[in-house]
């Protein structure tokens, strides 16, 4: 089964909205006539709506030119799992929608870390993603030590089926993993092609086990963690690596393109 590699950018906390918009302006430029991948970017809440006009705008541009739209779509970095209500401070994901975006990234280790995220409050925001028609790319991930221990795969098969508890095939059938080991998150450790290939694997057998063949092959499992211009058509080469979760490297136009073109 052949599966469109996705190539996403996470930017975090970073970026002010006239410098999102900046930035998205390039990327879809350098970006132009990629047609055999898919794009998103996550910008903070606050640009999305700034990102999203730019893109309408360059699109209606680039149609008047002749050229193809722009592959790129738009992804939130979280959700809550309740519509609305009297949540202080929180975004739901029919808002995200409304917004603009496509996609929502759930689970992130930072999410993990230093907002007490759990499997099962990322249970409930994949819910939520699905029934707001959003793409929820899950993220699931070891520690350092957690791997020095060699309990990577029994961290990654229990994030997966506490995350994914209760949930039907067709239900979860735009889902998106992205396997990002904690230790590789910003700190130039990448994990080799080969280990990443080897964990992939076994996901997607994991998957398969849960959900049946057809949904395990057709899903893509993203790899993130120090992913640059240099490591990414290594990884690309791999049957099981679907695309990648990007972080520093796509906060600057030019570096990003050189990722989703390689
Ligand atoms: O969401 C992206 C990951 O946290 C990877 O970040 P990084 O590319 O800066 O290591």
């Amino acid at each position: 089964m052949t599966r469109t590699p996705l190539i996403a950018g996470n930017w975090k906390m970073f970026k002010m909205g006239s410098e999102a918009v900046n930035t998205v302006r390039k990327l879809a430029e350098l970006t132009i006539g990629t047609n055999n991948r898919d794009i998103m970017i996550a910008p903070p809440f606050l640009a999305i709506p700034l990102v999203y006009q730019e893109l309408n705008n360059l699109n209606n541009a680039f149609k008047k030119e002749n050229k193809t739209e722009s592959r790129i779509s738009i992804g939130a970095q979280n959700l809550y799992h309740e519509n609305q209500g009297a949540y202080t401070g929180e975004v739901s994901a029919p808002m995200i929608k409304d917004a603009g975006a496509t996609h929502v990234i759930i689970g992130h280790s930072e999410r993990r870390q230093y907002f007490g995220e759990t499997d099962e409050s990322i249970c409930k925001k994949i819910g939520a993603a699905f029934e707001s028609d959003l793409t929820p790319v899950m993220c699931i991930g070891e520690t350092e030590s957690e791997k020095n221990e060699e309990k990577t795969f029994y961290v990654l098969d229990k994030q997966i089926r506490n995350g994914l508890k209760g949930f039907r095939s067709d239900e979860l059938s735009s889902l998106v993993i992205a396997y990002e080991p904690v230790w590789a998150i910003g700190t130039g450790k990448t994990a080799t092609s080969d280990q990443v290939e080897d964990i992939h694997k076994k996901i997607r057998s994991l998957l398969k086990e849960m959900f049946g063949v057809e949904f395990s092959e057709s899903l893509r499992i993203l790899y993130g963690g120090s992913v640059k211009p240099d490591n990414i058509a290594d990884l690309m080469s791999k049957q099981n690596i679907d695309g990648a979760l990007v972080g520093g490297a796509s906060l600057d136009a030019e570096t990003f393109a050189k990722i989703v073109n390689f």
